[in-house]
C-alpha cells in the first residue's frame, strides 16, 4: 500500500517536472535558459565535490584531431575492451589494426595511485543542423574525466602525463609503419608536393629470424634496447638522442635484412635515402629535417652512393690549385662558383649535418651506413660519435647457419649438421647462399635433400675457393720470380752502365788500374 503511494506521488512528480521542462524548453527565450543554466551548475558546484576535465576531438580550427584526444582514445582502448558495455570500432589513420574504444555516453572507470577516476565520452549536436560538405564534422565529440576534488594535484600533475605517455606508446604500437624513399627535389614544389613518398613497411625479418652469431646479435639488440630507453640519459649528458650505425660486409651477409630486423624491433619508420638523386648539401639538409622521430634514416652502400673518400680532399685540393692560378681572374671566378651550384652532396655537407643540424632537431633516430668496403670509406666518417657501433657482418657461420635451418626447413637439429658445421669453418659462403641452397625448389624436396643440396654446394665452394687459392700462390709465385729476373737484369745493367761510365771518365780505381794496364803493355814496366 505505502509502495503504490509512494509510486504514484513518484509518478505525479514526474509528470509535474517534464510538464515544467516543456513549458521552460517552448517559452523561455534562449538567452534566459542559458543563463539559468548557468547559475543552476553555480549552485550544484557549491556542494559537487567532483571535478571535470573535457578533452575535445579537434583543436584550433577544428581542421586538425587533437593529439591529446588520439593518446586518450588509445590510453582507454584497452580498457573500453575489458570493461565497457558499449563499444565503438574505428581505424584511426595510420593503424594497422581495429581500434575499440568506448561509445558515446558510456563510462569507464580507472584507478590510479589509489584515486578513482571516470572517463566518459560525449557528443554535442547542435542544436540547429547547418549545410555543410562535411557533415560529420558537425558532432562535436570529447572526452571528460571526472575525480574527486581531493586528488587534483595528483590528476593534473602526474596522471594526464601518464595517459598520454602510455597513449603514444600504444598508438605508435598500432601505428601501420612507413618505409620513405626521397622525391627528387622537382616534385617538392606545387600542389600535394612532398620530399618522401612512403609504402607501408612490412618487412617480415625479425631478430629471431636474422642469422647471426647469438652473442653478436645480443649485444646489437641490448644497444638499441638501451637507446630507446636513452631519453633521459641523453638529456643529462648534453648529448641530441641519436645513435649512428656502420654495417659492414660483403654482399648478401643480411646488412638490409639487420636493418629490418632492428625496425620491427624499435617500432620505427624507416627512411631509405637515395644520396645520388640529392641535388646538394642543402636539399639533404631539407630532407633530414622532414624525417620524424623514431625512424632510421638508411644510406645504403655509402661508398657508391657518392665520392665520399676523396671529394673532401679533392675538393680542397682544387680549391687551392683555383686560388693560386686564377687569382682575381673573373671568369675562374664564375666558373667555379658554376661549378660550386652544381656540386653533389659533399662528405663535409654529410658530416656537417651528423653533428649539426641534425642534434639541433632532436628526436629519437638511428642513422645506418652500409658498404661492402669498409676500408675505402675516410674514417672521418666513420669515427666514433659519428658512427658510434660498428657492426661486421660477416660469413654464414654455424649457428647462423642453424637460424637458417630452422626458418627454412623448421629444422633443429639433424645428422648432417656435423658436417655442415665442419664445411663453414672452411668455407666462405654468405648466408644469401646458405639460405638459398636451404630453400626447397619443389614440393618432393625434403630437409635431408636441402641439407644435402647445401652440402654439395659448401664442397663445391671449398674447392673453387682451394683452386683460385692456387691459382693466388702459383700467380704471386710467377710474380716474384719475375720480380727477382727483373732485379738481375737492372742489377747487370747498372755494373754495366757504371762501368762504362768509368771508362769515360777515366777516375776511380778501375780507371787507373786500366791506365796502369795500357802502360805496361806500352813501355813494358810498371810505374
Ligand atoms: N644474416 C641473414 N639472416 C637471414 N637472412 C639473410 C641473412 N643474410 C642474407 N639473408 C638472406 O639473403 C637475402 C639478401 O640479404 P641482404 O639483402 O640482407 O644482404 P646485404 O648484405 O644487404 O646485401 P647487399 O650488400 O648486396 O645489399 C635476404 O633477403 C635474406 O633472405
Amino acid at each position: 500500500m505505502i509502495m503504490r503511494d509512494l509510486l504514484m506521488h513518484l509518478s505525479s512528480a514526474v509528470g509535474g517536472l517534464m510538464i515544467i521542462l516543456t513549458l521552460f524548453q517552448t517559452h523561455f527565450p534562449p538567452h534566459l535558459r542559458d543563463l539559468l543554466e548557468k547559475y543552476t551548475s553555480k549552485l550544484v558546484r557549491l556542494w559537487y565535490p567532483y571535478i571535470q576535465i573535457t578533452f575535445p576531438e579537434y583543436t584550433g580550427e577544428r581542421l586538425k584531431k587533437s593529439d591529446v584526444y588520439i593518446a586518450i582514445q588509445s590510453y582507454l582502448t584497452e580498457k573500453a575492451t575489458t570493461r565497457a558495455k558499449k563499444l565503438r570500432a574505428d581505424t584511426l589513420k595510420d593503424s594497422q589494426s581495429l581500434i575499440l574504444s568506448i561509445d558515446d555516453n558510456e563510462e569507464v572507470t580507472d584507478e590510479f595511485q589509489g584515486a578513482k577516476l571516470w572517463w566518459s565520452s560525449n557528443k554535442i549536436v547542435p542544436r540547429s543542423m547547418s549545410m555543410s560538405f562535411y557533415p560529420e564534422t558537425e558532432e562535436r565529440r570529447f572526452y571528460r574525466l571526472t575525480f574527486h576534488k581531493h586528488h587534483r594535484d595528483l590528476i593534473t600533475g602526474t596522471y594526464i602525463k601518464h595517459v598520454m605517455n602510455e597513449g603514444k606508446t600504444i598508438a605508435l604500437k598500432n601505428r601501420q609503419r612507413k618505409l620513405f624513399t626521397n622525391n627528387p627535389s622537382n616534385n617538392w614544389y606545387g600542389y600535394k608536393s612532398t620530399k618522401w613518398s612512403h609504402v607501408v613497411f612490412e618487412h617480415p625479418a625479425t631478430f629471431d629470424t636474422l642469422a647471426m652469431e647469438p652473442k653478436k646479435k645480443q649485444e646489437v639488440m641490448s644497444d638499441l634496447k638501451k637507446f630507446s630507453e636513452g631519453k633521459e640519459y641523453y638529456k643529462k649528458i648534453g648529448k641530441a638522442w641519436k645513435r649512428g650505425y656502420l654495417l659492414y660486409g660483403p654482399p648478401g651477409t643480411g646488412k638490409s635484412t639487420m636493418i629490418a630486423a632492428m625496425a620491427n624491433f624499435m617500432n620505427y619508420d624507416v627512411y631509405d635515402l637515395e644520396l645520388t638523386t640529392v641535388k646538394d648539401n642543402s636539399e639533404l639538409r631539407k630532407l633530414l629535417i622532414d624525417t620524424s622521430s623514431k625512424s632510421i634514416i638508411v644510406i645504403e652502400d655509402i661508398d657508391c652512393s657518392l665520392d665520399l673518400t676523396g671529394q673532401r680532399k679533392k675538393a680542397k685540393k682544387k680549391d687551392d690549385d683555383e686560388d693560386e692560378k686564377g687569382k682575381g681572374d673573373p671568369a675562374k671566378k664564375m666558373k667555379k662558383e658554376e661549378e660550386t651550384k652544381e656540386s653533389k652532396v659533399t662528405l663535409s655537407g654529410l658530416l656537417n649535418f651528423i653533428d649539426g643540424i641534425w642534434s639541433a632537431c632532436g628526436g629519437e633516430r638511428i642513422i645506418i651506413f652500409t658498404t661492402n668496403f669498409v676500408d675505402k670509406l675516410d674514417p672521418a666518417l666513420i669515427r666514433r660519435g659519428r658512427m658510434d657501433k660498428h657492426i661486421e657482418m660477416s660469413y654464414c657461420c654455424f649457428e647462423a647457419f642453424k637460424v637458417l635451418a630452422n626458418n627454412y626447413l623448421d629444422v633443429e637439429s639433424h645428422p648432417l649438421f656435423g658436417t655442415i658445421e665442419a664445411l663453414l669453418k672452411e668455407t666462405n659462403m654468405t648466408p644469401a647462399d646458405v639460405a638459398e641452397n636451404l630453400m626447397p625448389k619443389s614440393i618432393t624436396e625434403t630437409p635431408d635433400t636441402c641439407l644435402r643440396s647445401l652440402i654439395k654446394a659448401l664442397e663445391e665452394a671449398k674447392e673453387e675457393a682451394a683452386r683460385k687459392k692456387a691459382e693466388v700462390v702459383e700467380e704471386a709465385k710467377k710474380k716474384a720470380e719475375e720480380e727477382e729476373e727483373a732485379k738481375k737484369k737492372a742489377k747487370a745493367k747498372d755494373d754495366a752502365k757504371s762501368i762504362k761510365e768509368a771508362k769515360e771518365n777515366g777516375v776511380g780505381a778501375y780507371g787507373k788500374l786500366e791506365e796502369e794496364k795500357e802502360n805496361v803493355k806500352e813501355n813494358g814496366v810498371k810505374n
